[in-house]
């Protein structure tokens, strides 16, 4: 079993994709946190990782968010607003805007209140990306990615443009870390409050953990160990590595 490890030598569990959509169940139907305040801390740790990504003057460089149509590109579009507030240039592409609902769906209402720009589909080939967010599939992968996905995930393969990729790359399993079809090749990967299992592929590229604020208590009751005390101790993101 791969095992993730901080910087500071920290041990951090990782999880199946079962026992994250557990967390996720007993946070949404249970005591919190509830989905738009994980999706805003998943949104807002990626906009940071996309500034610091880019560095000084980041701006001015172009960048891409594409989104699929659940809590993955949610959490996308919630970062395209967050850069797009703070004066990124950013353009937004979502995989079905028909098939958003729900959270994601109020994520694109206010990114369209930002200044953010929202292109179609077929408009990828015009557009220039300095960095690209990979929001297009998550944890939901359900056999090889096809149709629009499949579309975005090859545009993100054509390009020399880094990808960040929001929880696991689009295509890669993450369970088993395994490709059913077209996956992305992420320069670096930003997991949501744990590491999953299917994380420690070279797909993955540097793994970055994100808090989102769910409390040890949530991941108990979904028993589920909760990441070592102190992980957090520095800031919301912690860089990761594996050792098989
Ligand atoms: N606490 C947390 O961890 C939080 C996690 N969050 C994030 O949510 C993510 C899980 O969200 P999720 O369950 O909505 O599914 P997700 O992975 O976005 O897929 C969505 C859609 O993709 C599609 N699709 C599937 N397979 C396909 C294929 N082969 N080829 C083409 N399309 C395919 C399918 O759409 P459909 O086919 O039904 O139209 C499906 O509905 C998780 O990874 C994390 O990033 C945040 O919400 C914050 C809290
Ligand atoms: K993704």
């Amino acid at each position: 079993m791969d095992s993730f490890v901080s910087e500071a030598g920290l041990v951090v569990p990782a999880v199946t994709t079962e026992q994250m959509r557990e967390v996720d169940r007993v946070a949404i139907e249970g005591i919190g946190p509830n989905l738009y305040q994980m999706m805003e801390n998943a949104g807002r740790n990626l906009a940071l990782s996309c500034v610091e990504m880019l560095g000084e003057g980041w701006a001015t460089s172009s960048v891409v968010v594409l989104a699929g149509t659940g809590g993955n590109g949610g959490g996308g579009i919630c970062a395209a607003r967050h850069l797009a507030n703070h004066g990124g240039q950013v353009t937004l592409v979502v995989s079905d805007v028909e098939r958003l609902a729900g959270v994601p769906a109020e994520q694109l209402a206010l990114f369209r209140a930002s200044g953010g720009r929202l292109a179609a589909i077929g408009d990828l080939g015009t557009l220039e990306t300095s960095l690209t967010v990979d929001a297009v599939l998550g944890y939901s992968l359900a056999g090889a990615p096809h149709g629009a996905a499949a579309d975005l995930i090859g545009w993100m393969s054509q390009g020399p443009a880094p990808v960040v990729s929001l929880d696991v790359p689009s295509g890669v399993d993450a369970t088993t870390g395994e490709a059913p079809g077209v996956h992305v090749r992420a320069a670096t990967t930003m997991a949501l409050a744990l590491p999953k299992t299917g994380l420690a592929v070279d797909a993955t590229g540097e793994i970055w953990l994100a808090d989102i604020g769910i409390p040890a208590g949530v991941l108990e009751r979904a028993r589920v160990r909760p990441p070592p005390a102190g992980l957090f101790s520095k800031g919301y993101r912690v860089r990761l590595s594996w050792s098989s």
